[in-house]
C-alpha cells in the first residue's frame, strides 16, 4: 500500500493538463492541496493500526492486503464494511470521501465484464483483473467518469446533432482505440491516477459507437481537464480541520485519446451499456448510505452544539430538530445495512448491494440535502450569515467588542463561540457549502433517477394482487 506522500509524489510528476479560471496549473498547484488532503486522509488512516481492519481489506486476486477503496467486494461483511468506512471517512474529513467513485466502478466493471464474456465469448474480464491488479498492486485513486455532457436530453447519442455530446468510439486499430468526447462534473479528476470511463444510460443497436468503457491515467495524451476549484474559506489565524479540506470537479475532454486494448473494457456491447450504467449509479449511490449519514452526522452535530451555546439545548423544538436529523441520518445508513445483508452474488464472485433499498436510502437522503441545511440555519439564527471576517476578531481595535457580543452560555469561550458559529458559517453560506449542497442532490444521479430505478424494480404487481386479496376480488 502507498502512503500519502507517495501518492503526492506520483501525481506531482503527471503531465501538465488541467486548466484553472483561464490557467493551466501543475497538480502540486496550492489551491488543489485542500482536495489532495481529502485523499491522503485515505491513506494515512489505513496506515494506521487502529483503523486497518475497516480501511484495508485482502485482495481476492492476490490474497495482499490491500487499501479498501481498491477492493472488490466478496462478501456482505465488504459491502457492510465499506459503508462503515464511508462513513467514518467522511466525518473525518468533514464531507465527500471522493475516493469511492472509482472502486464503485471497478466493481461495476468486475461484474459486467463477466457477464459480457458468459453472454457473447468476449475476453473482457481477464483483461479487466489484469488492470485490476495493476490498480490494487500500486494503490491508485480513480476517478469514474461516467456523466456524459449530454446535450438535448430528449435524444439519445446517435441522435444528437453533435456526435461528441456522448463519448465516442472514432477509430478501431489493432492495437487499441481512438475516443472522442467530453465527461463532466469529474470529482477528483484532478488529483486522481486514472480516469474510469464507464457508459452513462442504456443504448440501443444505434449507439453501439457510445457503448465503451475503459481506463486511462489522468494525463493521458489527449485528455485536459477544465477544472473547478471547490475550497473552504481560508482562515487566518482560527484553523480547523473543517478548513483543510475541498474538492474539485473537472470537464474532462477526450480529444482524439488512445487507448490500448488492454483498457478497454467495453467496446460496442451496446446490450450491456445500460447494465454497466445502473451498476456503477447501484455501487455509488450504496457508497452515498454511507457518505450521507456523514454529512448528516455533521450537521447534526453542529445543531446540537450551537443549541447548547445559545443555552436553549433542551428546547422541544431544539429536540424535535434533532430527531429530525438522527431519522435522516440512520434511515439511510439503515438502508444501506439492509442492501449490503440482502447484497446477491454476481457470476464474477463480486456482491452486488440489494437495488431497490439502495435506491431508496440515495433518494431520501438526497430529497433532505436542503431540509438539513434549513434545520441548521433555523437552530443557529442570522449569525452564519453576518458574522464579520475573521480579520476583525484579530484587530485590536474591534477584536473586544466582538468578543464581548458573541458571548451567549456562560463558560463557553468567545474562541470557542467564534470557532462554533464560524464552523456553521461554511457549512451554510459559502461557496463551498453551496457546491456540497448540489452533489448532495444529484452525485450517483438525480433523485428522477433513483425513482426510475426504484419504480423498475419494485413489484407492484405483487402489491395489487395483496389489495385483491384482502378486498375480496377473485379473477
Ligand atoms: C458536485 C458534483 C459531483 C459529481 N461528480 C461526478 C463524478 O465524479 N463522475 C460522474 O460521472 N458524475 C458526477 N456527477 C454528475 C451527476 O451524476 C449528475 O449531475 C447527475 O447524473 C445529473 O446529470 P446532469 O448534471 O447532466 O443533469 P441533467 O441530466 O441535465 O438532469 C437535470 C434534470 O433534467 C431533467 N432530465 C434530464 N434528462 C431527462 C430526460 N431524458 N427526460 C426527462 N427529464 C430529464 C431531470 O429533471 C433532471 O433531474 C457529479 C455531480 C455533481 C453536482
Amino acid at each position: 500500500m502507498r502512503t500519502a506522500e507517495e501518492y503526492m509524489e506520483k501525481l506531482f510528476k503527471m503531465r501538465k493538463n488541467v486548466y484553472y479560471d483561464g490557467e493551466l496549473i501543475g497538480r502540486d498547484d496550492p489551491r488543489l492541496r485542500p482536495g489532495i488532503n481529502v485523499i491522503c486522509e485515505t491513506f494515512n488512516y489505513a496506515a494506521d493500526p487502529q483503523y486497518e481492519e475497516l480501511l484495508t481489506a485482502t485482495s481476492h486476486l492476490t490474497g495482499k492486503k490491500v487499501n479498501r477503496f481498491t477492493h472488490i467486494h466478496q462478501s456482505t461483511d465488504d459491502l457492510l464494511k465499506k459503508q462503515e468506512m464511508t462513513r467514518f471517512m467522511c466525518q473525518r474529513v468533514g464531507g465527500c470521501v471522493q475516493r469511492c467513485m472509482g472502486i464503485d466502478a471497478l466493481n461495476a466493471l468486475s461484474v459486467v465484464t463477466k457477464d459480457m464474456d458468459n453472454a457473447l465469448g468476449t475476453s473482457y474480464h481477464e483483461r479487466f483483473l489484469n488492470y485490476l491488479r495493476y490498480f490494487q498492486e500500486n494503490d491508485l485513486v480513480g476517478n469514474c467518469a461516467q456523466t456524459d455532457v449530454k446535450g438535448d436530453r430528449s435524444l439519445r447519442p446517435h441522435q444528437q446533432e453533435d456526435p461528441d455530446l456522448y463519448l465516442r468510439v472514432v477509430e478501431k486499430r489493432e492495437d487499441g482505440i481512438v475516443v472522442c468526447g467530453a465527461k463532466a462534473h469529474n470529482t477528483i479528476a484532478p488529483y486522481a491516477d486514472e480516469i474510469i470511463v464507464v457508459p452513462t444510460r442504456m443504448m440501443t443497436e444505434k449507439d453501439a459507437d457510445w457503448a465503451v468503457a475503459f481506463a486511462v491515467p489522468a494525463d493521458a495524451d489527449g485528455v485536459t481537464q477544465i477544472i473547478r476549484i471547490s475550497n473552504p474559506r481560508p482562515r487566518k489565524k482560527l484553523d480547523a480541520p473543517i478548513a483543510q479540506y475541498g474538492s474539485a470537479d473537472s470537464l474532462t475532454v477526450f480529444d482524439h485519446v488512445f487507448v490500448p486494448w488492454e483498457r478497454v473494457f467495453m467496446c460496442g456491447e451496446w446490450q450491456f451499456a445500460g447494465q454497466l450504467a445502473l451498476l456503477f449509479a447501484t455501487y455509488h449511490r450504496h457508497s452515498y448510505t454511507g457518505c450521507k449519514p456523514a454529512v448528516t452526522d455533521i450537521i447534526m452535530g453542529a445543531s446540537a452544539l450551537v443549541a447548547e451555546y445559545n443555552g436553549v439545548p433542551k428546547a422541544p423544538h431544539v429536540r424535535d430538530a434533532l430527531v429530525e436529523l438522527i431519522t435522516v441520518a440512520e434511515l439511510v445508513y439503515g438502508a444501506g445495512i439492509a442492501a449490503g445483508v440482502k447484497a446477491k452474488k454476481a457470476a464474477s464472485g463480486t456482491y452486488i448491494p440489494e437495488v431497490v433499498y439502495t435506491n431508496v436510502a440515495r433518494y431520501y437522503a438526497g430529497i433532505n440535502v436542503y431540509h438539513e441545511h434549513e434545520i441548521l440555519a433555523e437552530l443557529a439564527g442570522g449569525l452564519p450569515a453576518t458574522l464579520p471576517p475573521e480579520g476583525d476578531f484579530l484587530n485590536d481595535d474591534t477584536k473586544g467588542y466582538l468578543e464581548k457580543y458573541i458571548m451567549r452560555k456562560a463558560g463557553i469561550s468567545a474562541e470557542n463561540q467564534h470557532r462554533c458559529f464560524r464552523m456553521i458559517s461554511d457549512l451554510l453560506v459559502s461557496a463551498h457549502a453551496g457546491v456540497k449542497q448540489v452533489a448532495g442532490v444529484h452525485g450517483g444521479g438525480s433523485p428522477i433517477m433513483e425513482k426510475i430505478a426504484i419504480y423498475g424494480q419494485y413489484d407492484i404487481e405483487e402489491k395489487k394482487k395483496l389489495a385483491k386479496y384482502l378486498a375480496g376480488i377473485k379473477e
